[in-house]
């Protein structure tokens, strides 16, 4: 657990190095304005009714007191008002606040739910933009906290934060005017030390933000853990190790307990200075008013009750000041935390907003690798492809094979576009750079069968037809009833509308597989690549799959990356990777498997397993 005290410091320490080139809270929100005006003008208008409202309140008090004390009849623009008058103009003001106090909730919670929704839209576009390697050094715990708790934070301080600034301003000038007015003398003093106690908390909290950061680090690398450890839930039940993980689980909560309490400590610190401010302030104004006015009770009796009621409105900055700066820096820390992954500049960049990329209708002639050399963005320095001249001819099949580690992923990933060549180029119907066109319209025409089937939460049909949602549900039916699916969905009560679990739980290996197949025949694709589909099962039912997939083969230009060479036997070529030298080897089967090289030692290894398959 000591690496994660200093995986948490360095994260602080790299925060504040790099604070300026984040977007932070201010600058979201002013361009969020921006293009909201009319929200803006609507708050900005509410919330000055609101505290003009709040503040002159103790003006109408002072008359109803002097009216009670039988001092004056006050003239009201053009009307002589007794006390009972200036208690209708209170009850008119109260009806006339609680309604803009209304519609201000209404609007400022609106705007925090609109900005947190913005946020995580704009964060959910920047992650599915992103190209294949951003996920590489990334738990999917870290990301969900910043795409779900940081947004809500956001979301929420936001419903606070512009009018509690608004209504300090106005507070805290309108309740000096007012106090001034009442008596200078008292209300000089009131102000100075309102001014002095929000000028301390201004002070105090520029040292908070280094806890707010170590806050906002630690509760995501806890989230991150713990959605890693949910993810290898098969690996925890198939090793018993349940007592272990809750222990750890408690442990890692402990760590980020001291962080909470750290923060708490110093934080209930200044709110109890903020308090304690507060109350000597009624103190001191009570006894200089004392000191004032002892002489005179009546007027003692007024000023003290007004100025009481007003110093409510005038102190109220000081805790809306705490307020502020706790949701201030919080949302700044947030924002910036969420803006980390909008501005991630992606290295894939699949030309899906650039009008002018060319699309591709079909694939009417090969693929071609054309000086390809690759070595992973992710570890730049180790060469997995050295300069590689390829060409995949139209309507053939083509398999790579060698040894674990020797660049057979990485063709299909290069052919996918998740990743771009480091040198060279993939042309695309044999002239057009695959980097150039309109990626979209490249992958309609691609077909993608992995080793760890994908299937998505959704019924049967939507996940058959994930690829192709136009398609109607015969057509549905009859690419099932391609890979001997039908029957066993309509055993299910729901039959094709029965929903497939969060991650496919309901079907076996060789059933996921078989469905994916199915997305394939009814996508049609012209470019077929097989990578790993089988080696997932067992010899039986990978017999069965593979049947499936040499029908979906037929006729299409084909990739097949396959440890088992019993997979591959029908492809018209073979193609040996050895890691780091690209291509050793090429020639069909017959050809190949009794050739000195290493073709012939991958099938002597697999001779004994393979042989009853081969056979
Ligand atoms: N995202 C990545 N970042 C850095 N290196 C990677 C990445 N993915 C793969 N590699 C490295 O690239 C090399 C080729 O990987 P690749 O997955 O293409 O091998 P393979 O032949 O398909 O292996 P296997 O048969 O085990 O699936 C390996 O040394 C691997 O460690």
């Amino acid at each position: 657990m000591a690496d994660f005290k200093q995986l948490a410091e360095a994260k602080v320490l790299e925060k504040l190095n790099s604070e300026k080139n984040g977007r932070g809270y201010r600058k979201m929100l002013g361009a969020y304005f921006k293009n909201h005006r009319l929200k803006m003008f609507t708050i900005l208008f509410l919330a000055m009714i609101t505290s003009a409202l709040a503040v002159s309140a103790p003006l109408v008090m002072r008359e109803i007191m002097s009216n009670l004390q039988g001092q004056s009849t006050s003239k009201f623009i053009i009307w002589n008002f007794g006390w009972k008058e200036w208690i209708y103009v209170q009850l008119g003001m109260y009806v006339v606040l609680g309604t803009s106090v209304y519609f201000l909730n209404l609007n400022v919670g609106m705007l925090g739910k609109n900005i947190e929704q913005y946020l995580r839209n704009e964060a959910l576009k920047g992650l599915i933009m992103q190209d294949i390697s951003y996920y590489s050094d990334k738990k999917i715990g870290e990301i969900l906290t910043k795409i779900g708790a940081d947004t809500w934070i956001v979301g929420e301080q936001t419903q606070n934060i512009p009018t509690l600034i608004l209504m300090a301003f106005f507070n805290f000038v309108g309740s000096s005017v007012v106090l001034m007015t009442i008596d200078w003398k008292l209300g000089l003093i009131a102000v100075g030390l309102v001014g002095i106690g929000v000028g301390a908390i201004l002070i105090f909290f520029g040292r908070i933000k280094r806890w707010i950061i170590k806050l906002r680090t630690t509760i995501t690398y806890v989230n991150g853990d713990v959605t890693d450890r949910i993810a290898t839930i098969r690996l925890i039940k198939a090793s018993g190790t349940e007592v272990y993980e809750k222990q750890r689980f408690r442990d890692l909560h402990v760590e980020f307990m001291q962080v909470v309490k750290s923060f708490f400590t110093r934080l209930s610190a200044v709110l109890t200075c903020g308090f304690l401010a507060v109350m000597s302030l009624q103190l001191i104004i009570l006894s200089s008013a004392y000191g004032l006015y002892h002489n005179n009770d009546a007027q003692l009796y007024v000023i003290a009750t007004s100025f009481l009621s007003g110093l409510g409105t005038l102190t109220s900055p000081i805790y809306q000041v705490l307020r502020i700066l706790f949701g201030y820096m919080m949302s700044d820390e947030c924002t910036k935390r969420v803006f980390q992954i909008i501005d991630a500049p992606s290295r894939v960049d699949g030309n899906y907003f650039n009008d002018s990329a060319k699309e591709i209708k079909k694939l009417d002639k090969g693929i071609i690798f054309k000086d390809v050399v690759f070595n992973y963005p992710e570890d730049p320095s180790k060469n997995v492809l050295p300069k590689f001249n390829f060409t995949f001819e139209k309507g053939k099949s083509y398999a790579f094979v060698g040894e674990t580690g020797s660049g057979k992923s990485t063709i299909s990933k290069l052919l996918l576009r998740f990743y771009d060549p480091t040198e060279g180029e993939v042309l695309i119907n044999e002239e057009d750079n695959l980097k150039d066109i309109k990626l979209k319209s490249y992958l309609d025409l691609v077909g993608y069968v992995e080793q760890e089937p994908q299937i998505i939460f959704g019924n049967v049909k939507d996940n058959i037809r994930y690829t192709t949602p136009w398609k109607t549900d015969e057509e549905v039916i009859e690419a099932a009833k391609k890979v001997n699916l039908h029957e066993l969905i309509m055993s299910w009560p729901l039959g094709y509308d029965t929903i497939l679990g969060e991650r496919g739980f309901m079907l076996s290996g060789g059933q996921k597989q078989r469905l994916v197949i199915a997305r394939m025949f009814l996508k049609n694709p012209q470019l077929l690549i097989l990578d790993e589909a089988t080696s997932a099962l067992d010899n039986i039912v990978e017999k069965e799959v593979q049947a499936e997939l040499e029908k979906l083969m037929e006729g299409r230009t084909s990739v097949v990356i396959a440890h088992r060479l019993s997979t591959i036997k029908n492809c018209d070529q073979i193609n040996v990777l050895a890691p780091g030298q690209g291509v050793v080897q090429t020639g069909s089967f017959e050809e190949l498997k009794d050739k000195p090289g290493h073709f012939k030692r991958l099938y002597d290894a697999g001779k004994m397993r393979e042989k009853e398959v081969v056979a």
